[in-house]
């Protein structure tokens, strides 16, 4: 079942639940522009997709126990997930077994956090700083739809919200030049 709160800064792993106790609605991730479902049929998914004109997939299996290259290469892969980054365009992420959890940003830079489980789905906007972990189970098979080609940008993040927001917004305007 999905589970959406403010994410607790504590000094526990990325992959703790974090939970802060304090809930979040998923009315207010779409006031960020971030959608959640929970779709139980790959037709249903792949309806949506082409709804939304996706031109782009792609399955990702983060698995502890057989991850090649063994657990050194999943943190590995795991850090570059947990660095803060965005995405020039609208991508989503649907969970077809496992568990994860996806941080994203609100307006006021605090970090939420969404725990999502088997069939949640997530439309994250482009230009939203996200990033992802497993939970403690260590395990997440997903799908992943792009627009267009996966761009992965992982701005550096300027101190405070308002300069980001600015950064992000010449950042994208300067792709539209
Ligand atoms: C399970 S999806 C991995 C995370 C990711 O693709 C992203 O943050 O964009
Ligand atoms: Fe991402």
């Amino acid at each position: 079942m999905v589970k959406i709160y403010y994410y607790k800064e504590d000094d526990s792993p990325m992959t703790a639940p974090h939970d802060s106790g304090e809930p979040v609605a998923a009315e207010e991730l779409e006031k960020l522009g971030v959608f959640y479902k929970y779709i139980d049929s790959q037709a249903s998914v792949d309806n949506l997709a082409t709804e939304r004109q996706y031109k782009n997939r792609d399955y990702i299996t983060l698995d502890g126990a057989t991850f090649p290259g063994g657990e050194e290469a999943l943190n590995a892969k795991l850090d570059v997930f947990f660095n803060e980054h965005i995405h020039e365009d609208e991508e989503i992420r649907y969970i077809i077994d496992g568990t994860g959890y996806f941080d994203v940003r609100d307006n006021n830079d605090r970090w939420v956090r969404t725990l999502v489980e088997k069939y949640d789905l997530l439309i994250l906007p482009a230009g939203i700083y996200h990033r992802f972990t497993l939970t403690d189970d260590k395990f997440v098979k997903a799908l992943r739809l792009f627009k267009d080609e996966p761009k992965w940008v992982a701005l550096n993040r300027i101190d405070g919200n308002t300069e980001s927001n600015e950064f992000r917004k010449e950042y994208f305007a300067s792709l539209s030049s």
